[in-house]
């Protein structure tokens, strides 16, 4: 089984280069989408909830994302402790649902049956040592001007952009460790790329 790792900055358009590769017959991991249902388990949500209070918790009883987020990005180091703490907490139980997942679609089975690449949509690629897994790092390229005007349709400002991505990589290392660049505000140009790729590896077409 070939595994890409797509990289890029926030907002970039990782996972709307991740389902060109599923319309080509990939299976995509998504990993922000485990670490929400991580969030939901009762020892996760009980030991943030110690951390930081019953003002993280909604009235159902969940964990209140956006609290969150306020308290952990950023690159000052009270944003930075805070993060960790997240992380010690949620990234091992990210890492062991990823690694079921992996398993269970390169090993066949009724799920797995003919899976020949696995795409990881991991925002966290190069930091969390993903990218060595990888047999090639996709770098989706996409202007910071464009990255904002599509966080803003999420609610989050020009700033609490740049917080988010003061946590992570900064986005020239995530391009120099990538093997190709997938430009992500064109469509056209964005499916060419992944068209070549799929040829260059000699990968097989579902379509
Ligand atoms: C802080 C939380 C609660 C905020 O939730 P929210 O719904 O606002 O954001 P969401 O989870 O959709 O993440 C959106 C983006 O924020 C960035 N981001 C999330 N966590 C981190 C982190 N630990 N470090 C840097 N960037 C991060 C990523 O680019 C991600 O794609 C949530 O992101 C979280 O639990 N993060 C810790 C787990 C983690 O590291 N996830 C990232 C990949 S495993
Ligand atoms: N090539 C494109 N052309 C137009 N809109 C796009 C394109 N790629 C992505 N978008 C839009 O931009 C937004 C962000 O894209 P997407 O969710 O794929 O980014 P992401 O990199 O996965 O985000 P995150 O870093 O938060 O995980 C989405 O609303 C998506 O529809």
């Amino acid at each position: 089984m070939t595994i890409l790792g797509l990289t890029g900055g926030i907002a970039s358009g990782k996972s709307f280069v991740a389902a060109l590769l599923a319309e080509r017959g990939a299976v995509v991991l998504d990993a922000d989408r485990h670490a929400h249902a991580v969030l939901a388990e009762p020892a996760v949500r009980d030991a943030l909830v110690d951390r930081w209070g019953a003002g993280v918790l909604a009235e159902d009883g969940s964990l209140r994302r956006g609290e969150i987020a306020r308290r952990v990005f950023g690159d000052d180091a009270a944003a930075t402790a805070e993060r960790r703490f997240l992380e010690n907490l949620v990234h091992p139980r990210v890492r062991q649902r990823l690694r079921a997942e992996l398993d269970r679609i390169a090993g066949g089975g009724a799920a797995g049956q003919g899976v020949a690449v696995a795409v990881l949509d991991i925002p966290l690629l190069i930091e969390a040592g993903w990218a060595d897994e990888c047999d090639a790092v996709l770098f989706v390229d996409t202007p910071l001007a464009v990255r904002q005007q599509r966080a803003a349709t999420r609610g989050w400002s020009a700033d609490e952009l740049a917080r988010r991505e003061a946590s992570q990589t900064p986005i020239d290392a995530k391009r120099a460790a990538a093997d190709v660049v997938v430009p992500g505000a064109d469509e056209a140009a964005a499916r060419e790329v992944v068209d070549r790729v799929w040829r260059r590896w000699g990968l097989p077409d579902a379509r």
